[in-house]
């Protein structure tokens, strides 16, 4: 049991292999998912000037009740022609900036508006500032808006856009190519002769992908042949960052993937980790390329992929926190003693309540179907009872 390696151990050891990739500067358009790579601050105050949250009137509070001489119009997008007079009121539609002296708003709907004068109807504001942004509410020139390595979600590309940005300095895209391994896999949907599967796992691992920023080659799958598989390999390695292989980890006959990484001039760098499922994950290099060996069970496949490829993209792309978050949540269920390795129990997070799913073996397919969490058993762990909480990582 020594031999294998600490989970925490290899994801550090996997993310050594190489640095994350060099960044490029792109227009805002194409930054979706990417990770930025350079903190970006505000070039501008947001709003640039006291703005109307409602369509109405502004006023100046001094003037209240009204009533008020009305002096003209403003909309969103033009600036106002002059400051305000006492007594006096502006029509205002939301987003428009207030004219200089004008400190407050009043809704359309509390007031009558009879050619030239306007005469409060329903409650008027009760105080000053009411119905109106003020300058620099949302943020202000200079203001630190995100910090390098965060992943630009829609919000966050809003807020650099608000802030000014055009175009932002964002990690690179690391090119990945899958490799699905054995001589059982048939392409999905086609039809299997006695012993043959489908391929399921170079699709679910191309879906896990799509929501990184990488560029992912369909998944090609190779049959359980150790100088075609290094020839791929060797090919692979001189036009991708990574290479993920599935099946082919373990220690039987037709399992290549370590000899071939061998035969491919490439140096192993770990092999076999204290978790269940995922024990005979392979890490080495090729080249400038990582290879990302996961074990061929499909379960096995995805509990490795969330914890060391998802990450291994992220890094390489940039982001400041690649690893997976682990939070705390109620058990539905008593949970029993953990083992000799690490357990990533695929389950469900529902109404904050953690239940395992139905179906622990790696070979299963159907418990990913309804699993949103990965329930975190140490090894040697003491049993839990229900209510009790337990470490968990969210999936998608
Ligand atoms: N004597 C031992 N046998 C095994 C050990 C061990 O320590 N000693 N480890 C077991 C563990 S744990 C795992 S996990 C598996 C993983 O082995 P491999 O990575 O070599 O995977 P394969 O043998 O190629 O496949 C395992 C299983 O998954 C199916 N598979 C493979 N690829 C796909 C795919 N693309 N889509 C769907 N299903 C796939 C394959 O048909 C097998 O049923 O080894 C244990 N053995
Ligand atoms: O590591 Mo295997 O994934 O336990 O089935």
């Amino acid at each position: 049991m020594s031999a294998l390696l600490a989970v925490e151990e290899a994801q550090a050891r996997l993310l050594a292999l190489k640095p994350p990739l060099g960044a490029d500067n792109i227009g805002v358009a194409q930054c979706a998912g990417r990770y930025l790579a350079q903190d970006v601050v505000a070039g501008r105050d947001q709003p640039a000037a006291a703005l109307s949250a409602m369509d109405g009137y502004a006023i100046r509070f001094a003037d209240m009740p009204g009533p008020w001489t009305m002096a003209g119009e403003v909309a969103a997008g033009t600036a106002p022609a002059h400051a305000l007079g006492p007594g006096e009121a502006i029509r205002i539609f939301t987003g428009a900036m207030l004219p200089d002296n004008a400190d407050t708003v009043v809704v359309q709907e509390n007031v009558i508006a009879d050619g030239a004068r306007l005469t409060l109807t329903g409650d008027g504001p009760a105080s000053s500032g009411r119905h109106v942004r003020a300058r620099a509410s949302d943020f202000a020139a200079g203001a630190l808006l995100l910090t390098a390595g965060c992943r630009l979600s829609p919000g966050a590309l809003a807020a650099a856009i608000m802030g000014g940005a055009g175009d932002l300095i964002v990690g690179g895209r690391p090119r990945v190519a899958i490799l699905t391994t054995g001589d059982e896999l048939v392409a999905p949907g086609r039809a299997l002769a006695p012993g043959q599967i489908p391929d399921s796992n170079g699709t679910m691992l191309a879906a896990m992908l799509a929501a990184e920023p990488a560029d992912v080659t369909l998944p090609l799958r190779v049959r359980d042949d150790r100088s075609v598989l290094a020839n791929i390999l060797g090919d692979m390695a001189r036009r991708h960052d990574v290479i993920v292989t599935v099946g082919g980890a373990s220690v039987g006959d037709h399992d290549h993937v370590r000899g071939a990484l061998d035969d491919a001039g490439g140096q192993l760098d770990f092999w076999k980790i204290a978790m269940r499922p995922g024990k005979p994950l392979i890490a080495g290099r090729i080249g400038d390329a990582i290879l990302l060996g996961l074990p061929g069970n499909p379960s096995s496949a995805f509990v490795t992929a969330t914890l060391f490829l998802l990450p291994l993209v992220r890094y390489l792309a940039g982001a400041a926190a690649p690893l997976p978050e682990v939070s705390q949540a109620p058990l539905a269920v008593s949970l029993g003693p953990g083992g000799a390795r690490r357990d990533y129990l695929r389950a469900r997070l529902d109404k904050g309540l953690l239940t395992p799913c139905d179906g622990q073996d790696s070979g299963q397919t159907q418990p990913l179907i309804s699993a949103n969490a990965l329930i975190v058993r140490d090894i040697g762990a003491a049993p839990r009872a229900a209510g009790e909480l337990a470490n968990y990582i969210a999936i998608a």
